[in-house]
């Protein structure tokens, strides 16, 4: 279990004999009352304590969870509260003990609050840089919280100022730099089983470099090992050493800022179950709130700002209020296209402990379960929304409009169907639905940056409910969640090739149009010495020829440039070149003509051979002049070369087929969801199937005539004598 990196989930199992593997962990083990220390600090510092204490709560578990050690014990002083008449009524305080119900709206329209337009020009105070630095010569936030900052100029990332409030100020400042889709990766320790199990960490990150090599090993037919290297180049790559602070200063912190300057700004993390998706997201909504409420209170200080808090989870296509007692929700279209999430509680918070209450009750709550990579696995997104707030002329008198918003994801855990087969039904039936909206939202991700005008949020509840995150200003950063473990790595390069994909829409290139642009990203499928005999092809780095050809999914297009690399076809499509065994043929002797016959010609067999040559598989061996203990003329050996040129392409048009129709499989298995062009994906399939055969027929129609030729030859040797 993971206890110490997942303290704010459900841990309770039964351990009833017989009980499926598989359970969804929902806490309804709320107090009352707060326990001292606890909730209790809550009632203390809460602005309104409008909240009941949100759960019973461990704080060694809360501590733990919380590794990115925010400082819980530094409290904001409160501002001032408004008297009741002042404050709209669904804030109004009825009494000391007014339920959240009474509190909330009931129906939040996340979007019938216009977007408060805040004038551009800056007003007295923001951007104070004199109040700046008083704050920060007085009582600092890094002075309240030393565990924050210890890190910080440790910082093997990027160099971060040491006053954070200089820093905002110039984040802030420039809110055009921030870019708007980021991409980090991010690689988790090996763990105790896999070490157990002698797994390889297969990933190697070059200390103060944005790139990483996957070292895929891999089997020949012949069943000789040979590593392929893949290489991938992201906005930033975070290796395991790497601490939660430095995650949230390479992540979040450079789009807080934004949040007040009318962006929604998403941040969620994607990758297999088990790669750290969880342990990467818990801390960063606490910081990040921190540092919320630092320009709140100073460089915003009296603007009117107020930050709202929300947490809820889409499970099985169904949203949940995570501080609500998994009260259900609705989600509502209004009529201006917006969505409304029907009865979610939003919190005004105005001090960092009660956030960190309220995430670690909405962990506690949320529906965990076990998969064979992670026995605590996320079996729901989980989304928690930091919204900023402000009425029209910056007083609470009139109703809050959203100014920003910055929305945290922890995406449920991915599995491979071909993995679930120790899982129960539920819990395939919960992979099929997570797979569903994972490929939804990159669908979402790549229209966005297409600027396409038709946007598939309805792809699946979780684009839905991201549809305003992701219109507009938006701000979008991803953390790609990777186990370093052997065991992993297909799954490790379908999580880089989806970062990837985001990557090369995050440079605005549009794939319709330019997929080298998108193939430049990724340095990939370098092999190594094992198949060093293929000297002759040339490494991406030399430039392949890429496709233009255009598949309508990603990973199509990423296995055409594997394909183009390791297949020894500088030229054409897979598909193209499963067509054509003559052109393959050619290609490996470097001839540019496709269209013209293969001639055996002495001069070609000399050529060819010495580049690519393997040696000579069993199943195709015959007789050779030496077995019959006969000198061979030479047209004998020119006539050996071809046939074992023969031998060896057809044996590499079999090794081919049987690698794309596994990965095709493969694919299958993962895009194995309605409405995701399955048929499109099997008749693709079934035409390289029938082009491979076409092929391997023709091949062994030759090596017959061929056989013939050398019987006929080697009748008429022997019937010259010796
Ligand atoms: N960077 C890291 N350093 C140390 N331990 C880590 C790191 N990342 C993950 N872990 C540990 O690995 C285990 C799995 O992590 P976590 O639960 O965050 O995975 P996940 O991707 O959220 O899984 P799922 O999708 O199934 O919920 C946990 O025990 C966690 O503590």
């Amino acid at each position: 279990m993971n206890g110490a990196a997942l303290g704010g989930r459900q841990m309770q199992r039964s351990a009833a004999p017989g009980q499926h593997l598989h359970q969804r962990q929902y806490s309804d083990h709320f107090v009352a009352e707060p326990p001292a220390g606890g909730g209790g600090r809550w009632i203390q510092h809460s602005g309104y304590q409008q909240v009941p204490p949100p759960f019973p709560m461990d704080s060694s578990r809360m501590w733990r969870s919380m590794q990115g050690g925010v400082g819980g014990e530094f409290l904001f002083a409160e501002p001032s509260t408004p008297p009741n008449g002042m404050r709209s009524s669904s804030q109004r305080r009825t009494g000391d003990d007014v339920s959240p119900s009474e509190l909330s709206p009931g129906l939040l329209d996340l979007h019938s609050f216009d977007t408060e337009l805040l004038s551009e020009k800056q007003v007295p105070g923001l951007y104070d840089g004199a109040a700046a630095f008083a704050y920060a010569q007085g009582r600092s936030f890094d002075d309240a919280d030393p565990s924050i900052y210890a890190n910080r100029l440790s910082n093997k990332v990027r160099m971060v100022p040491e006053n954070n409030v200089s820093k905002s100020f110039t984040a802030d400042k420039d809110k055009g730099s921030v870019a708007k889709i980021k991409v980090v990766v991010r690689k988790r320790p090996l763990n105790k089983k896999e070490g157990s199990r002698k797994e390889e960490d297969i990933i190697t990150i070059q200390p103060n470099s944005n790139s990483l090599v996957v070292h895929e090993t891999k089997l020949k037919v012949d069943l000789t090992e040979y590593v392929e290297k893949h290489e991938f180049v992201f906005d930033a790559v975070l290796d395991d050493d790497v601490s939660n602070d430095e995650v949230y200063r390479e992540t979040v912190e450079p789009i807080v800022p934004t949040i007040f300057q009318r962006t929604k700004a998403t941040c969620f993390a994607y990758g297999q179950t088990g790669s750290g998706k969880t342990y990467t997201m818990q801390p960063l909504p606490l910081r990040a709130s921190h540092d919320i409420l630092r320009l709140m209170h100073h460089t915003y200080r009296n603007q009117g700002f107020q930050l709202f808090f929300s947490f809820f989870e889409i499970y099985g296509g169904k949203l949940f209020d995570l501080l609500n007692d998994r009260r259900k929700l609705c989600m509502r279209e209004d009529g201006k296209q917006q969505v409304c999430i029907v009865g979610l509680q939003e919190y005004k918070v105005s001090n960092v402990e009660t956030i960190r209450d309220f995430i670690e009750k909405g962990n506690a709550t949320r529906s965990t379960g076990t998969t064979g990579a992670n026995e605590e696995s996320s079996r729901s997104h989980a989304i928690l929304q930091l919204a900023i707030k402000r009425s029209v002329d910056g007083s609470e008198s009139k109703p809050a409009r959203v100014v920003g918003k910055l929305s945290f994801i922890d995406l449920a855990g991915s599995e491979r169907g071909a993995d679930t087969t120790d899982n129960d039904k539920q819990t395939r039936i919960e992979g099929a639905e997570i797979n569903k909206s994972l490929l939804a939202l990159k669908e979402c991700i790549r229209a966005l940056d297409n600027d396409q005008v038709h946007i598939p949020f309805r792809g699946s509840k979780l684009t839905e409910v991201l549809r305003d995150s992701f219109i507009g200003d938006s701000r979008t950063v991803m953390i790609s969640c990777i186990s370093p473990n052997s065991g992993s790595c297909e799954h490790t390069l379908n999580t880089l090739r989806y970062a990837d994909r985001v990557k090369s829409l995050s440079k605005g290139n549009n794939p319709r149009k330019d997929v080298s642009a998108a193939a430049s990203n990724v340095r990939e499928s370098t092999v190594l010495p094992l198949l060093s005999v293929f000297s002759s092809i040339p490494t991406p780095d030399e430039g392949s020829d890429i496709s233009n050809e255009i598949d309508e999914f990603a990973w199509s297009k990423q296995m055409q440039r594997e394909s183009s690399l390791s297949s020894l076809d500088r030229g054409p499509t897979m598909r193209e070149e499963a067509s054509s065994y003559a052109d393959y043929f050619k290609d490996q002797r470097g001839r540019s003509s496709k269209t013209e016959e293969p001639t055996y010609s002495e001069e070609t067999y000399d050529k060819g051979k010495v580049t690519w040559r393997k040696g000579k598989p069993d199943a195709y061996t015959v007789p050779t002049l030496e077995d019959k203990g006969r000198k061979m003329e030479p047209q004998t050996k020119r006539k050996d070369a071809e046939e074992e040129d023969l031998v060896i392409a057809h044996r590499k048009q079999v090794e081919e087929t049987i690698d794309m129709v596994r990965e095709e499989m493969k694919l299958l298995v993962e895009a194995d969801q309605p409405g995701n062009q399955l048929d499109d994906y099997v008749s693709k399939l079934n035409t390289i199937l029938s082009q491979k055969a076409a092929g391997i027929l023709n091949l062994q129609t030759r090596l017959a005539n061929f056989q013939r030729r050398l019987n006929e030859h080697n009748v008429l040797v022997s019937s010259l004598g010796p």
